[in-house]
């Protein structure tokens, strides 16, 4: 059987404009000018994933896990390289994901949908089955500038668990706010992943979450890739490194 590729990553860079340090004197008497030196988050990565599988990412604080995600996400913009998703939707469900502030719950909800590609009408038709599953009440119209954290994540959740792409890119979140919105989250993104036609890749430290849900495993080590294989194998190793 032919497997229909979803991720196909070949000879990713990127790099950061970094400031570097400089000294208060140097900084008077180069009038302002200060160095940029790019640091290297991702160097050379190249792998491929098949449609409907479910890839775990480790490695170190650092090593360029979230990068590597953003990258996917279309967030970062490669400096060489190219990610191809073959035609395939993606949304990056992450702490860091960005809301408009000063916009309510459910217009982010309208603005953040547009942006992961779907329209207007379909996502108006999702409306309220993203507004019941988030749980804001009438905070819903409120500015999001207003919310908890809590209420942040329960909205930033609830949007990508019911405008479902083909992609899914988690950043180590896999159930956010309450213990009981923690236990219905983690549920529906069970079954969001079980769908045999989604592609998941995952950024989590939980070594045991990702034996259970991954088929495979990336290590990813100073913005290289370590190692790709069976999540036994690279897990057990991984760990020992770790000690
Ligand atoms: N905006 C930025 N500007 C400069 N350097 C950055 C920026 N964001 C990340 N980096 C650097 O790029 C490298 C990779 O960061 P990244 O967030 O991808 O790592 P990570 O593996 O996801 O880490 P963690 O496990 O701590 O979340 C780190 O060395 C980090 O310091």
């Amino acid at each position: 059987m032919i497997m229909e590729i979803a991720i196909e990553v070949k000879n990713l860079n990127i790099s950061y404009k970094e400031l570097k340090a400089y000294s208060i004197k140097k900084m008077l008497f180069s009038h302002g000018k200060s160095k940029a030196e790019p640091f290297h988050a991702l160097k050379d990565v190249s792998f491929s994933i098949s449609k409907g599988e479910i890839w775990g990412i480790i490695g170190k604080n650092g090593s360029g896990k979230s990068t590597l995600l953003n990258a996917i996400a279309g967030i970062f913009a490669p400096d060489s390289g190219t990610i191809d998703l073959h035609g395939n939707s993606v949304s990056l469900l992450s702490i860091g994901v960005g809301f408009q502030k000063n916009l309510t719950g459910r217009e982010n909800i309208i603005l953040g949908g547009l942006l992961l590609g779907f329209t207007q009408k379909y996502i108006e038709e999702k409306m309220q089955e993203i507004i019941d599953f988030s749980e804001l009440g009438h905070f819903i119209d409120k500015p999001v500038r207003t919310y908890s954290s809590g209420m942040y994540s329960k909205l930033a959740f609830s949007i990508t668990a019911t405008l479902e792409t083909d992609i899914i890119l988690i950043d180590e979140v896999l159930s956010v706010g309450d213990e009981h919105f923690k236990k219905k989250s983690s549920a529906r993104m069970k079954n969001l992943i079980s769908n045999d036609d989604r592609t998941v890749l995952m950024v989590s430290h939980s070594l045991s979450t990702l034996k259970k849900l991954c088929d495979q495993i990336m290590w990813v080590d100073g913005g290289k890739i370590k190692m790709i294989g069976q999540p036994e194998i690279i897990l057990d190793l991984y760990e020992k490194y770790m000690q």
